[in-house]
C-alpha cells in the first residue's frame, strides 16, 4: 500500500472512530483524538512537521528539570544500553513534552532529527497530536502509542511507549519514552517495551524520591521477603516519632488501600496527620531498629486495617543540612559541635550559630532549661575554638556557698582573712586565664559578687583578695541560665550592665521534649554509656526505644542519661528492656500504639498519663519517699532544687508546712 493510501485510510479510522464511539481498542487513543480535534483544532492530514523549541528555551527546560536529569541520568543510560540493538532511542521529556534528554545511535541523527525524536522536539498533544508523550502528559498513565494509534497521518510510521515520572507529591515530573521508525505492525509487539519503559520510570521516581527525602527514615516495605531489599516497591519517608512525610507512587496507593490518603498535588497538606503506626501493627522503636535486626535486617509486620504481611528494611537519614563552606574545611575542629545534634531545626541553627562564635571575642550567654546540655554546649565550644588547649573552667554559681564564692572566684593573698591559707590561692578566673570560663546559673550569682565580676570583665583584670594590684586575665566568658534574666533585671535582682556584658551573643537550647533527634541523643549517650562502662554486647529492644522516645523527659538529657545509665546497670543478658527502664519512664508505655493520641500535648502526656490528668508523677515519689527531697531527686534523675521548683510550680505543698499560717 502506498504511504498516500495508507494515509487515507488512517484518517477515515479517526472520523469513524469519532463517529462511533467506544468502537476502538483504546479508550485512551479515542479520548486523545477526541481532544485533537475538539479541544486543539489539529487537522490529521495537515504536515505535521517537528517542533523544536529555540536553544535558549531548551536550556531554561533542562535548567528547571536539572535535578531530575541528573537522578535519572544512570537510569536513561541503562535503559538505552538494553534497547539499543532494537534500534530504539530514549527520550526524557518535562512535563510540558520537551525533550531535555535524548540518546540515540549518531549515525542516526538526521533521522532523528527529521523525526522530532531528539533534543529539544515539542511532543505536547497540542502541538503534535495523539502520541506517546503528549497523551500521557494528558492521561497520566503508561502507553504504547503505535503506528496508526498517532492522530497525524504523519506519524504512523513510529512506535512510541512512554511512562510518567511523578514527584513524590503524585505531580507529574517528567515522561521517559522509547520510539522506533522501524516495528512489526502488531502492537502486541510492544507489549516488552511497555513493562521495561514501566520499570525504568518507577526506578528513576523512586531515586529522585529517595534524593529528595534522604534526610528522613524511609521505610522499605514488600509483600515478598526475598525481594523486600531488591525491589522496594512502597517507600514511605518517616520523622523520627513516625510520623508520616512523604510517600512514593505505590506507597501512595498503598497508603490509601488502608485510608490513609496523603494529600494530592496542589492539596493542603495536613500537619501530620498520620503516623506509620497507624499503617502497620510496630512499636515505633521496633521500625527504627530494622536495620539491626536480624541477619538480614528485614522485619515483618502486619498492617492494622487488612492484616496484610509486609516484610521492611529501613533506610537511614543522611544528615539533612550539607555544611557550610566553612564548615566543610574546618571539619575536624568543629567535631565538638556537630555531634551534640542530628537533624533537630533548632539545635542545627544554635549549632551554626556557635560555630560562627567560636572564636569571635565575646561572651556567650546560653539559656535552656536545666538539664538541656548547657556545659556540654559551653564545652564544645572551647573545644572547637582556638582556646581549646588552654583551661576550661565551670563554676556552677548556684552551687557554691555564698560565702566561698568570692575566694574561690577570685582567689586571695596569703593569710588575707581567717582561716585562709597559708600559700595563698589562685582563684577560678585566673585559672581560666587564655581559656574559657563556664559560669553556671549565671542568674544565682548574689548582687555583690555580680559587680566585681562586671569589673573584671570589663579591664580584663581580677583583685584576689588582699591583693594590692591586679593581675591581667584573656578570657572568654561563657555564662548559662535557666532563668529568665531580663525579670531579674526588672526586679532589681541581675544588673543590667552585667546582662548586657555577658550577652555578646546568646545560645539557645531546645528541651529534650521538643527534639527531633530523640533517637539519636539515645544512641548517643546509650554508646558513650557502653563504653564508660567497657562493654559494647547489650543493645536497646525496639520497644525499650519506642518507651524513651515517647516519655516527656521533664529533666531533660540529664534524665535521660541517668535512664540509660540505670537500665545499663540493671539490665540482664543482651538486651535493654523496657523493664530495665526507670518505672517513671514507662509508665504510660502500656497503651496500644495505635490508641495513641495525636495532638502535641497529647503526645507529651502518651508516657506520663498522669501529666494528662493535670497530676504529676512527682507527687507519687514525694509520698514514696516520705517527702525526703533528696531521696525524690535521686529517683528522678532531677536535681533538689529542680525538684524545689517543680513543686512550686506545681502548688505542691509538703504536709509539715500544710498547716502553717
Ligand atoms: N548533646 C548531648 N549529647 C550527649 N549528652 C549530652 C548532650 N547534652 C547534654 N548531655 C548530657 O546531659 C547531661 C546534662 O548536661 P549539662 O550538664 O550540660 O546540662 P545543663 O543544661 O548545663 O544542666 P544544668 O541546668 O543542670 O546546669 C550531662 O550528663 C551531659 O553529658
Amino acid at each position: 500500500m502506498s504511504t498516500a493510501q495508507t494515509q487515507r485510510e488512517h484518517v477515515a479510522t479517526i472520523l469513524h472512530a469519532l463517529e462511533n464511539p467506544g468502537g476502538i481498542e483504546h479508550a485512551v487513543i479515542e479520548r486523545s483524538w477526541r481532544r485533537c480535534i475538539d479541544r486543539y483544532g489539529l487537522d490529521p492530514t495537515a504536515p505535521s512537521p517537528p517542533r523544536y523549541v529555540p536553544d535558549r528555551t531548551l536550556r531554561e527546560h533542562q535548567d528547571q528539570a536539572d535535578a531530575l536529569i541528573q537522578v535519572a541520568r544512570a537510569g536513561v543510560e541503562q535503559l538505552y544500553r538494553q534497547i539499543t540493538s532494537l534500534d530504539y532511542v530514549v527520550l526524557l521529556t518535562d512535563a510540558r513534552g520537551i525533550a531535555v534528554q535524548f540518546l540515540g545511535s549518531n549515525s542516526a541523527q538526521r533521522e532523528h532529527q527529521r523525526t522530532g525524536l531528539y533534543l529539544g522536539a515539542d511532543w505536547s498533544e497540542e502541538h503534535a497530536g495523539t502520541c506517546a508523550v503528549g497523551t500521557c502528559i494528558q492521561e497520566q498513565v503508561p502507553l504504547t502509542c503505535h503506528h496508526s494509534d498517532h492522530f497525524s497521518a504523519h506519524h504512523i510510521q513510529l512506535t512510541c511507549t512512554a511512562a510518567p515520572v511523578f514527584d513524590p507529591d503524585g505531580q507529574l515530573l517528567a515522561v521517559l519514552d522509547i520510539s522506533a521508525y522501524r516495528s512489526p505492525e502488531s502492537k502486541a509487539s510492544q507489549t516488552f517495551a511497555l513493562q521495561v519503559v514501566k520499570h525504568y520510570a518507577r526506578m528513576i521516581e523512586d531515586a529522585f524520591f529517595l534524593q529528595r527525602y534522604s534526610g528522613y527514615h524511609i521505610v522499605c516495605l514488600d509483600r515478598s521477603r526475598e525481594f523486600v531489599q531488591i525491589n522496594r516497591r512502597y517507600l514511605i519517608a518517616i520523622e523520627e516519632d513516625g510520623t508520616l512525610v512523604a510517600a512514593n507512587t505505590a506507597g501512595r496507593k498503598l497508603l490509601r488501600h488502608h485510608e490513609l490518603p496523603l494529600p494530592g498535588p496542589g492539596e493542603a497538606r495536613p500537619f501530620r496527620a498520620w503516623n506509620i503506626q497507624d499503617l502497620i501493627d510496630a512499636e515505633i522503636g521496633d521500625v527504627l531498629d530494622t536495620q539491626h535486626y536480624g541477619d538480614d535486617r528485614v522485619r515483618a509486620f502486619r498492617t492494622h486495617r487488612h492484616h496484610e504481611l509486609h516484610f521492611a528494611t529501613l533506610i537511614e537519614p543522611q544528615r539533612r543540612r550539607a555544611p557550610t563552606g566553612e564548615t566543610r574545611r574546618q571539619d575536624s575542629s568543629l567535631a565538638p559541635l556537630e555531634t551534640l545534634a542530628d537533624d533537630d531545626p533548632a539545635m542545627r541553627d544554635t549549632l551554626t550559630r556557635a560555630a560562627r562564635l567560636r572564636n569571635e571575642p565575646i561572651n556567650i550567654l546560653v539559656i535552656g532549661e536545666t538539664g538541656t546540655g548547657k556545659e556540654r554546649i559551653a564545652r564544645a565550644l572551647h573545644d572547637s575554638s582556638r582556646r581549646h588547649d588552654k583551661p576550661f573552667v565551670a563554676i556552677n554559681c548556684a552551687a557554691m556557698p555564698e560565702s566561698l564564692i568570692e575566694s574561690e572566684l577570685f582567689g586571695y593573698e596569703p593569710g588575707s582573712f581567717t582561716g585562709a591559707s597559708s600559700k595563698g590561692m589562685k582563684g577560678l578566673i585566673a585559672q581560666a586565664d587564655g581559656g574559657t570560663l563556664f559560669l553556671d546559673e549565671i542568674g544565682d550569682m548574689p548582687l555583690q559578687l555580680q559587680t566585681r565580676l562586671l569589673r573584671v570583665l570589663a579591664e580584663e583584670e581580677v583583685l584576689p583578695i588582699g591583693a594590692s594590684r591586679p593581675l591581667k586575665v584573656d578570657l572568654r566568658v561563657v555564662a548559662a541560665t535557666h532563668r529568665d534574666l531580663r525579670g531579674l533585671i526588672e526586679s532589681g535582682d541581675f544588673r543590667e550592665d552585667l546582662f548586657y556584658r555577658l550577652n555578646g551573643a546568646s545560645l539557645r537550647l531546645p528541651p529534650l521534649r521538643e527534639r527531633a533527634d530523640k533517637g539519636y541523643l539515645i544512641r548517643r549517650l546509650f554508646k558513650e554509656l557502653q563504653t564508660e562502662r567497657g562493654e559494647s554486647q547489650s543493645r536497646l529492644r525496639g520497644d525499650t526505644m519506642s518507651a524513651l522516645l515517647a516519655y516527656p523527659w521533664p529533666g531533660n538529657i540529664r534524665e535521660l542519661h541517668n535512664a540509660l545509665r540505670y537500665a545499663l546497670a540493671t539490665h540482664e543478658g543482651n538486651e535493654v528492656v523496657v523493664g530495665d527502664l526507670p518505672e517513671e519512664c514507662i509508665s504510660g508505655h502500656l497503651a496500644h500504639p495505635a490508641a495513641q493520641p495525636r495532638s502535641s500535648l497529647d503526645r507529651l502526656a502518651v508516657g506520663y498519663p498522669a501529666l494528662a490528668r493535670g497530676e504529676d508523677p512527682l507527687h507519687d515519689a514525694l509520698r514514696k519517699h516520705h517527702w525526703n527531697i533528696s531521696a525524690v531527686a535521686r529517683e528522678l534523675g532531677l536535681s533538689r532544687p529542680t525538684i524545689y521548683r517543680r513543686m512550686k510550680r506545681l502548688g505542691i505543698v509538703p504536709p509539715h508546712q500544710q498547716d502553717a499560717p
